[in-house]
């Protein structure tokens, strides 16, 4: 397909993690060119088997296509997926279904779904659609989630410059879900800190897209074991993986928004182990 690629990225574990230096760790980790328009990239990753895509249908409907490693005829034939749209109002059809999707808006879609379209823009707005992609065992029905259905929650403080908003959108609580998980962090002004104090969940890996970050700003995004920890700089609108024993957690140079999902073990979002900040190297 000529508007869709794919690239495999293998699972590091972390002794070899140790071993790499900025290149491999970008290489292995840093999803750079998600969004390129009238082109939907995929990034088919071995942990949990979670695939990260992202498009910008222009001129063209951009139809999800089945990729060789599925060696399914649908792409969906045996995966949930979530999508969230990080740029103006679009539309996603589900099997002929028409689903708008506001700014930040959310779009649930079960196993088994056939045809899935990211609709052209036309003359409209520009939408930016981002999407996880999980193994599911069964079909739940196919949901739109706006804010006002999110789970809201407003943690840490300005004075530890980590005051943030996070909307749960795809969480058992909200929609039901085989294995998939997603949501969307907004930090306040003046804050720059995400996921602070970090945690590990051995148990889900996750992956990270920031967004709605000032041009020329950048996000240092801190990975690895709690006492073996690296860095990757990241630019707005990039992705990036963390393992299941892997710390997720980053340090902008402004505020910014980040869009989390997670595939694995169990549906219990809080679940995960907080590491206090003075046992982190
Ligand atoms: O496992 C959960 C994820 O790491 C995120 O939801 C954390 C987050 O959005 C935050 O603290 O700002
Ligand atoms: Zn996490």
């Amino acid at each position: 397909m000529k508007y869709q690629t794919y690239k495999i990225q293998h699972a590091i574990s972390p002794r070899e993690f140790k071993t790499l230096g900025t290149n491999e760790l970008r290489e292995n980790f840093l999803m750079e060119d998600l969004f390129v328009s009238d082109q939907i990239n995929l990034h088919y990753t071995h942990y949990d088997r979670l695939i990260v895509g992202g498009c910008i249908p222009k001129t063209k409907d951009l139809a999800l296509e089945t990729i060789e490693p599925l060696k399914a005829e649908a792409f969906l034939d045996r995966r949930e997926m979530g999508i969230i749209n990080i740029g103006d109002e679009g539309e996603v059809t589900v099997d002929g279904q028409s689903f708008t999707l506001a700014n930040k808006e959310a779009l649930y879609i079960g196993k088994g779904a056939k045809i899935v379209v990211f609709k052209a823009s036309g003359s409209a707005g520009q939408p930016v659609f981002y999407f996880n992609s999980a193994p599911a065992h069964t079909n739940y029905p196919t949901k739109k989630i706006s804010e006002a259905d999110a789970e809201t929650v407003v943690i840490g403080a300005l004075s530890t410059s980590n005051l943030r908003k996070i909307r749960k959108l795809i969480v058992n609580s909200v929609v039901k879900t085989c294995q998939l998980q997603m949501g969307l962090t907004e930090l306040k002004e003046g804050s720059v800190w995400n996921t602070f104090p970090v945690h590990v969940h051995d148990r889900r890996m996750e992956v990270y897209l920031y967004f709605d970050l000032p041009k020329d700003q950048m996000v240092c995004h801190f990975l690895g074991e709690p006492q073996e920890t690296r860095h990757i700089w990241m630019k707005n609108q990039q992705a990036v993986l963390s393992p299941p024993w892997s710390i997720h957690s980053g340090a902008g140079t402004s505020n910014y928004s980040f869009i989390w999902g997670m595939a694995g073990e169990n549906l219990d979002y809080g679940d995960m182990d907080v590491v206090s900040p003075t046992d982190m190297r």
